[in-house]
């Protein structure tokens, strides 16, 4: 294969390590002038443009972006492709949201033909909004998960998905049993697991939808191929905790019931989060479980406010999610400005490096993959970000106010969205252009 090679001069930053573990100024490095080298998909080098310049062949080809910002590929750990065409349901919390709005949405893609349709425009907005890498609910139907993988594959992105799990508690056209559940998933794991940049996440929806036997498949998967994910919900509402507490009166909490069919491990990740106890963090932290902290979702559904201080304490691993279509947007640049209101309604601060590194090398980390993605260090993935500082005139406006890299970056948050991203790369490949 002959040897692609490209460079792309411009402000670079990425996080380098979490700021509560090495304080800020150690958690991140920004080159104001700097060059990105890309060689056949990998980040190769990086530096300050003046260092790397006088080191690179006379041929090659140098992108230069005077007012933008290079980082790495964002990074949502819990998101909803079946629930793309129903953002902003009206009215209702998370179980009668469920019945109302999100079961029947679902139910369409027991046609492949939708399936295939609404997992193009799903990637698209993926890309879009910067986003180069996803953990991925599909529907309990095969075929979301092999639409969606066909069209990740088909741009060579690092994604992971799975189909639901789903055997009672559900309307029967939406149930799945625990035989072909397990059966389904196999099938896809076969299919899908390991290939390119692909992996295969097992999906039981919540403890409600599922029965023992179909946890108790669950469990058994996991234990049949390497590095499989698990990605599920816990802990989102307060009636939603109230009825696990029903279903299995037998088990100590919530997480409990996951940790009892052997669903806990360093490829699970817990979405929400948000009424979690001490002692249900420490479990998750001892057993290198993630959570993704979702605060679109948290709001529109008024499930709560996630408690990120507690999961430092506990060393928990955290990600950030959109979980559209609980969730309100696809940008997790906007899910952040809505991560730090947050923190502020518990007289808590998110610090910008702090929300870069939850976007960034955090989601990384959750999903075990901080050696290829997360970061613009040399020997990973090429899958980065250029953000324009010129994306509308109140940004421009407002960033030439900005004194330093740090309030920059806030402001890209608190004002940025899909139209700061100027343009996506994932292996290396221009995959959106605004
Ligand atoms: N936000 C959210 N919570 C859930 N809990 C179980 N299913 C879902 C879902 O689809 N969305
Ligand atoms: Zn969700």
């Amino acid at each position: 294969m002959p040897l692609t090679r490209k460079a792309y001069r411009a402000a670079l930053l990425h996080s380098l390590a979490d700021p509560a573990e090495v304080g800020i100024e150690a958690s991140y490095e920004y080159f104001e002038d700097g060059l990105l080298l890309v060689e056949n998909g990998q980040i190769s080098a990086i530096g300050h443009a003046h260092n790397l310049l006088p080191t690179l062949a006379a041929d090659i080809e140098i992108a230069h972006y005077p007012d933008a910002l290079i980082t790495p590929g964002l990074i949502d750990t819990h998101i909803h492709l079946p629930q793309t065409g129903m953002v902003g349901a009206y009215g209702e919390q998370l179980l009668d949201w469920l019945n109302t709005y999100t079961f029947p949405c679902e139910s369409q893609f027991a046609d492949p033909a939708h399936a295939e349709a609404v997992a193009d425009i799903f990637v698209k907005e993926l890309l879009r909004n910067g986003t180069t890498t996803a953990l991925v609910f599909g529907s309990v139907h095969p075929q979301s998960v092999n639409a969606f993988f066909e069209v990740a594959q088909k741009l060579d992105l690092r994604m992971i998905a799975g189909k639901v799990m789903m055997d009672r508690n559900a309307p029967d056209y939406l149930t799945d049993t625990a035989e072909s559940s397990y059966t389904e998933s196999k099938t896809l794991i076969e299919r899908w697991h390991g290939k390119g940049r692909l992996h295969y996440a097992v999906t039981p929806r919540f403890a409600p939808t599922s029965t023992p036997e179909q946890l108790t498949l669950a469990g058994q998967l996991l234990g049949e191929y390497p590095d499989l994910y698990m990605q599920t919900h816990i802990s989102e509402n307060l009636q939603e905790v109230q009825w696990v507490k029903e279903l299995f009166p037998e088990r100590k909490g919530y997480l409990d019931v996951y940790d009892h069919y052997q669903l806990l491990g360093e490829r699970s990740v817990f979405a929400h989060g948000v009424h979690l106890c001490d002692d249900e963090c420490a479990r998750l932290a001892e057993t290198g479980s993630a959570i993704a902290f979702c605060p679109t979702s948290n709001f529109f559904l008024g499930s709560g406010l996630f408690n990120l201080p507690m999961a430092e304490k506990h060393k928990v691993n955290v990600g950030l999610g959109t979980d559209v279509g609980g969730g309100t947007s696809f940008s997790l640049l906007h899910t952040l400005n809505e991560a730090y209101k947050v923190m502020q309604l518990q007289g808590a601060r998110l610090s910008p490096f702090k929300s870069l590194y939850l976007a960034t090398l955090g989601g990384a980390r959750a999903l075990r993959l901080e050696d290829r993605i997360g970061t613009l260090q040399p020997g990973t993935d090429a899958d980065f970000l250029v953000l324009d500082y010129n994306a509308t005139p109140l940004l421009s406006y407002r960033l030439k106010q900005a004194k330093d890299i740090a309030e920059r970056l806030f402001v890209l948050m608190t004002l940025g969205d899909d139209r700061a991203v100027a343009q996506t790369y994932a292996a290396g490949k221009l995959v959106h252009q605004r």
